[in-house]
């Protein structure tokens, strides 16, 4: 056999699959692959053991909003057991509250962003006179009924439209839980940044509008109702909290069968995205305008036949999230700014970080100190798996830090980069396609330049080498080169860290592929 020249990652399956230059594949294609092929795993193999070790939860509620009262005593020792975790890698008992990052999707004007300012309305984040001030400006842009929007679309080109852009990003508490909402937009043209809110996702709230009419568009003809789903599936969210919302229309007027009705149409379809109806899927009526069932049951008996927990409710008794807190430091970049010094945002996907540790930005491989860590709006010393923070830091200017960037604990090994990716994916595409590849909150234009070889789904058997192209449920393994030359992309196998190794492929229209990064070449 031939021999190809460089070596694959060491850490790469700790295996002995031998080494690859795929820039020489064309020559050795036909003499690697059948020894690459059996040492990757099967379609199958992921989708079971490795989506059950790696989903965001490990454990998943045992209860429906229905059945919550009963189980909640036993929830109650599982958040005390998580809360001894943390506090034992930190020596901290300040921080008690176990955090939950929740991300609101679902089609354009569902009423996202109503709920998510509701919600913080009725839990005391908003006081009544910021409500007022929201709702004269509202009244001013002649949308009164987005008062409570206003608290989650704070730009003025959000507020003169009454729609989302940016993923929107607050906070509020129950009595066990620090949640964090991401509220992305519903529009198709702002999926982009519904991915990045995707990304920190632990758990995805899916709101649809009951409104006749609104729901059929949104999930029926074409709306985002059917996009947002599979892309919270690809990004690993295992847990799924459907909203049937505006209950109160007067085309609803909080009808049960309407409410059942929409629940028995969106079930085949989130089984179909890898949703487990039982276990993984809670539905709630509610009204995010009238904030019934959002933290209370409404006072007047509208809907007597649902007699399950409210959203906050259900939120507080979710079990505690199986966090990587022993792993080595990883903060994806979400966002960045200055403010008397360079500050990064983005939730913690593994480890732990202190004031005055150094970190390496990769992929540029800058050394940095952390300074200063802000959890919401309190200064901390520490940091830890699962919390959306901020961080200053210093040493750095701000062109060395671009979308994709991940911040990584020098004590450890940082993540890794590639420039060519190997994959699994599924759709119909051919070498020379072009799309944009979403790892994270990071998107880059790529190009397809190789098919190297089918694989069965089933078996992870090579059954075609070099085929022409490939349609939808083929799965294969393909070599994907960045359109720009650059330091490449912040990026790990799955089966070692899931959160950089899903990725999402898309174009204009629409997702086309997602899928596993199986292995790199850095
Ligand atoms: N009747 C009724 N109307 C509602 C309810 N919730 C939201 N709305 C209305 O629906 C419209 C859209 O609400 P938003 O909260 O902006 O919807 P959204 O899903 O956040 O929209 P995007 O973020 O742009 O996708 C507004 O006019 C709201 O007043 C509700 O519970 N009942």
């Amino acid at each position: 056999m031939a021999q190809p020249p460089i070596h694959w990652n060491a850490n790469d399956e700790g295996n002995s699959i031998p080494a690859v230059n795929f820039s020489d594949l064309n020559v050795y294609a036909k003499e690697l692959v059948p020894a690459i092929i059996p040492k990757l795993p099967s379609a199958e193999q992921i989708n079971t053991e490795m989506e059950q070790k790696y989903a965001r939860s490990t454990t998943a509620p045992t209860t429906t909003a229905e059945t919550l009262n009963e189980t909640t005593k036993s929830n109650t020792s599982a958040v005390s057991k998580g809360k001894k975790a943390i506090a034992a890698v930190k020596g901290d008992t300040e921080r008690q509250k176990e955090p939950l990052n929740i991300l609101f999707c679902g089609h354009v004007d569902a009423g996202k962003s109503t709920i998510a300012g509701h919600l913080l309305f009725l839990t005391g984040q908003i006081d009544q006179r910021t409500l007022e001030k929201h709702q004269v400006e509202a009244r001013e842009n002649s949308r009164e009924s987005w008062m409570h929007a206003f608290a989650m679309d704070t730009t003025k080109e959000e507020r003169a439209h009454g729609i989302t852009v940016e993923v929107g990003r607050a906070w509020f508490e129950t009595e066990r839980k620090h949640i964090v909402i991401l509220d992305a937009p519903g529009h198709r043209h702002f999926v982009p940044n519904m991915i990045v809110g995707a990304a920190q996702a632990d758990v995805a709230v899916l709101v649809v509008s009951a409104r006749r009419g609104e729901f059929e568009t949104g999930f029926e003809r074409g709306g985002q109702t059917r996009e947002h789903t599979m892309l919270v599936k690809a990004a690993g969210v295992r847990h799924m909290i459907v909203l049937i919302n505006k209950m109160d229309d007067s085309t609803v007027n909080w009808d049960r069968d309407r409410y059942d009705e929409i629940k028995n149409k969106l079930i085949p379809y989130l089984k179909k995205c890898g949703f487990k109806s039982d276990e993984d899927i809670t539905f709630i009526p509610c009204s995010g305008m009238k904030g019934a069932f959002l933290k209370k049951a409404p006072e007047e008996q509208c809907a007597p036949w649902y007699t399950g927990s409210t959203f906050a409710e259900y939120l507080d008794s979710l079990p505690p999230f199986n966090r990587n807190i022993d792993g080595p430091f990883r903060m994806p970049i979400v966002e960045k700014y200055k403010d008397m010094g360079m500050i990064v945002m983005g939730k913690i996907e593994s480890g732990c970080c202190r004031v005055g540790d150094q970190c390496v930005i990769m992929p540029n491989r800058n050394r940095v100190k952390v300074t200063n860590i802000y959890y919401e709006d309190m200064e901390t010393d520490f940091c830890i798996c699962g919390e959306n923070v901020r961080l200053k830091l210093a040493n750095i200017d701000e062109d060395k830090i671009s979308s994709g960037s991940v911040l990584c604990s020098t004590e450890s090994e940082p993540c890794h980069v590639g420039k060519i990716v190997v994959v699994e994916h599924k759709s119909f595409i051919s070498p020379g396609y072009s799309a944009v590849l979403h790892i994270y909150g990071a998107s880059f234009e790529v190009q397809l330049q190789k098919l190297i070889v089918l694989v069965d789904r089933k078996t992870g058997e090579r059954t075609q080498p070099n085929p022409r192209y490939i349609k939808q449920d083929h799965a294969a393994i393909a070599r994907f080169q960045l359109s720009q030359s650059g330091k490449g992309i912040c990026m790990e196998l799955f089966k070692n860290f899931a959160p950089l190794g899903r990725f999402t492929l898309r174009e204009e229209n629409g997702t086309v592929a997602v899928g596993k990064i199986l292995a790199i070449v850095e």
